[in-house]
């Protein structure tokens, strides 16, 4: 059996939701995992039955139904209420009880069907990944003891790039998140239909596969001297480490979402599980008869 998967994390507000239901959407529209789940379509059954995975213990409204949410386990009220916490502290407070909890999400994942791409939906707070090995620990429950091939997708909006220090500020977080979560990995510049009349294609791509060298001038003209020596140093880790790039994601365009998915499905391996698969047709037991 093979279970496939995709944490979409990245800082509050980047886009992830919208991202998560831009997938489902695609999924939907394109019919692909009718056949996977139970030779049938029924829309909103496909929904229902596997795919959406909701882990943020705040959020409360949704495109699509989740098929697990955490908030059937502990919500973020209940958790700042009981402990006296505020908003921050209590979303932690409600990942680790999950962490304690792991056998609710093994038995609410027992029955997404086979060959599903389920796709996890993370709360903003990147303190999860980068300062806590919280979401390391549960991406290490889906792959070992859940069997998932799972990779993350890491957004971060393109509004970074207009201000150079931020972007840098998104790169190290981004980095952060790839090397705790020690899973496959994409890079996602969100929301790029707001910034794609500001910039040129030869400037985004500067920021789409940075060459932080290049950059780092622009970064000094917006920063004191003094924390020139500082910018070096943080160019000089991105520069060592060569790992970070960026997709381009517009929500709404249904191309941008295929393109996305096509890097999913490579990271995780879903393409390479269904291509010898006929589509349409029922299950059928091609092995020949065994004579007496
Ligand atoms: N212009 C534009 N806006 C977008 C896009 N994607 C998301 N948004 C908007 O950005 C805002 C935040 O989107 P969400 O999907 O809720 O972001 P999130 O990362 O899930 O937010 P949190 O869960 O609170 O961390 C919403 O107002 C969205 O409509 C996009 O591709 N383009
Ligand atoms: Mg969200």
């Amino acid at each position: 059996m093979s279970r496939f998967g995709v944490l979409v994390v990245g800082p509050a507000g980047c886009g992830k939701s919208t991202f998560c239901a831009a997938l489902i959407s695609h999924i939907a529209n394109t019919k692909r995992s009718c056949i996977l789940l139970h030779h049938s379509w029924v829309p909103g059954k496909l929904i229902r039955e596997g795919l959406y995975v909701n882990l943020d213990p705040a959020a409360t409204e949704f495109e699509y139904e989740p098929a697990v949410d955490i908030k059937d386990l502990i919500t973020l009220e209940d958790a700042m209420e009981e402990m006296g916490l505020g908003p921050n502290g209590g979303l932690m407070a409600c990942f680790e009880f999950l962490m304690e909890n792991l056998d609710w999400l093994d038995s609410s994942l027992d029955d997404i069907g086979e060959d599903t791409l389920v796709i996890f939906d993370c709360p903003g707070q990147i303190e999860l990944y980068t300062h806590v090995p919280i979401l390391p620990n549960l991406a290490k429950h889906l792959t070992g003891h859940l069997q998932f091939s799972l990779a993350a997708s890491y957004l971060l909006e393109s509004t970074f790039v207009i201000d150079k220090s931020k972007f840098f500020a998104g790169t190290l977080s981004a980095m952060s998140a790839m090397i705790m979560l020690e899973i496959p990995h994409i890079n996602i510049m969100s929301k790029m239909d707001l910034v794609k009349g500001q910039f040129s294609k030869r400037e985004l791509k500067r920021f789409l596969d940075p060459d932080p060298g290049i950059i780092l001038g622009d970064v000094h003209k917006e920063t004191n001297p003094k924390f020139h020596r500082l910018n070096e140093c943080v160019v000089g880790l991105i520069d060592d480490f060569s790992m970070v790039q960026f997709l381009q994601l517009e929500s709404q365009d249904e191309d941008s979402v295929q393109g996305i998915l096509s890097y999913i499905d490579d990271c995780v391996g879903w393409s390479e599980v269904q291509e010898p698969q006929i589509r349409d047709e029922p299950d059928m037991d091609y092995t020949e008869p065994v004579e007496d």
